[in-house]
């Protein structure tokens, strides 16, 4: 890239931007005009990364990250039963991540490269904490979500040297750029877009490359939705998988592509505890979209396995991964970390929480080799 379009992440302002070609970002469907639900859905991020940063505060989890990406004085401490499912829930999910990126040798990493788009990533700090340890890289991490929360996360970016350098993206030759409105970035390892999921469609004739660019079509891929899908309608969560499996990661021309999909989501709604669960959730207008189509752990498998990833299909309620992926010592650490004794209240919290993932091995069955050896839970 020539350096007159390098911008300098500490010195630009919004609307000042030099952006490869990347435009205001106002067409992308039904976020030009958010409604007070978009706007309901669009806050629960904020709930995410306090509960983040509760959780590193407290020594639940180690991210230097969390605390540039909450909004300052939003800080609060949380009850110990929510903790110890936020460490459970990122640590599941990093293991899952882990384990699709498999092991870093500097050395082979074009040979290796991989992608990983995280659908609603609003404040999440995963990609900081992997790119920082996989420099050069040998991964494209992309991040969806509104352009209300990419703004507030590219704004933590460009005040925050710690962000930039975990990116690489702090030298003054670095290739990055972003949108003049301020709600995309580009750079070789990490994009962010503006886009409302809702906006992806199967049936679209604008070009690939303008509704998400920097993905790379032959690249083996996992999607992860962390409690995102749910907020949409179940019509709506199939038409955004179905983009991915069924036109951005297929063609004719092409072997099939490895694919993934992680998911964390409520289940189990129809019980004493689910019910209050949705009605608390309802009085503060967050309704659970597909929460009763996939409502148990059966009913996620089969998600998986109708929507494209047919060569597997696993799922774990929170309970059950506290019980079997975390060590013994490792247990004790957190145990110890703060009184919990509300076991029942924990227990029933844990069983209405799942991790489902599913896949396609498409040309390479190695790449989701790892997970077919992490314990599932069978039953419903
Ligand atoms: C509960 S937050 C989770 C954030 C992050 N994945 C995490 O776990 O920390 C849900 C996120 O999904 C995003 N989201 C929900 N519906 C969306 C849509 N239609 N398009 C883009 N993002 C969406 C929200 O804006 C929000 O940032």
């Amino acid at each position: 890239m020539a350096a007159p379009q390098i911008p300098n992440l500490n010195s630009l302002r919004r609307g000042r931007g030099r952006g490869r070609g990347i435009g205001r970002s106002t067409d992308n469907g039904p976020e030009s005009r958010p409604s007070g639900k978009d706007r309901i859905v669009q806050g629960t991020d904020n709930d995410a990364s306090v509960s983040r940063l509760s959780a590193v505060d407290l020594g639940y989890l180690t991210d230097a990250y969390a605390t540039a990406l909450t909004p300052r004085g939003s800080a609060t401490r949380r009850f110990p039963i929510i903790n110890r499912g936020t460490y459970v829930r990122t640590t599941a999910i990093d293991q899952l991540v882990t384990s699709f990126l498999g092991l870093y040798t500097p050395e082979q990493t074009q040979a290796k490269r991989k992608q990983i788009i995280s659908l609603g990533a609003g404040s999440d700090t995963r990609v900081f904490r992997i790119l920082s340890s996989r420099q050069p890289s040998d991964l494209v991490y992309h991040e969806i979500d509104f352009a209300v929360n990419t703004t507030s996360k590219i704004q933590a970016i460009r005040s925050t040297p710690q962000l930039q350098q975990a990116l690489g993206i702090n030298t003054p030759d670095a290739e990055v750029s972003i949108s003049e409105m301020g709600d995309a970035l580009h750079s070789p390892s990490y994009h962010i877009h503006p886009v409302d999921l809702r906006s992806l469609s199967v049936n679209s004739d604008r070009d690939l490359s303008t509704i998400l660019p920097g993905v790379e079509r032959e690249l083996p891929t996992l999607l992860v939705s962390e409690c995102c899908l749910i907020y949409l309608t179940p019509s709506e969560a199939e038409q955004v998988v179905k983009f991915f499996t069924e036109h951005l990661f297929q063609s004719e021309s092409q072997p099939t592509i490895p694919l993934g999909l992680v998911l964390y989501e409520p289940i189990r709604p129809d019980d004493a505890f689910g019910r209050t669960m949705v009605s608390n959730l309802a009085t503060r207008g967050i309704q659970l979209q597909t929460l009763h189509k996939y409502a148990s752990l059966e009913a996620q498998r089969c998600r998986l396995k109708e929507q494209g990833f047919g060569d597997g299909q696993a799922g774990a309620d929170i309970e059950f991964i506290w019980k079997n992926w975390v060590y013994e010592e490792e247990k004790e650490r957190v145990a110890g970390l703060e009184m919990l004794d509300e076991m029942e209240e924990w227990q029933l919290l844990a069983r209405h929480y799942c991790i489902a993932w599913g896949w396609r091995d498409g040309s390479d069955a190695s790449v989701f080799q790892g997970w077919t050896t992490l314990k599932a839970q069978s039953d419903n």
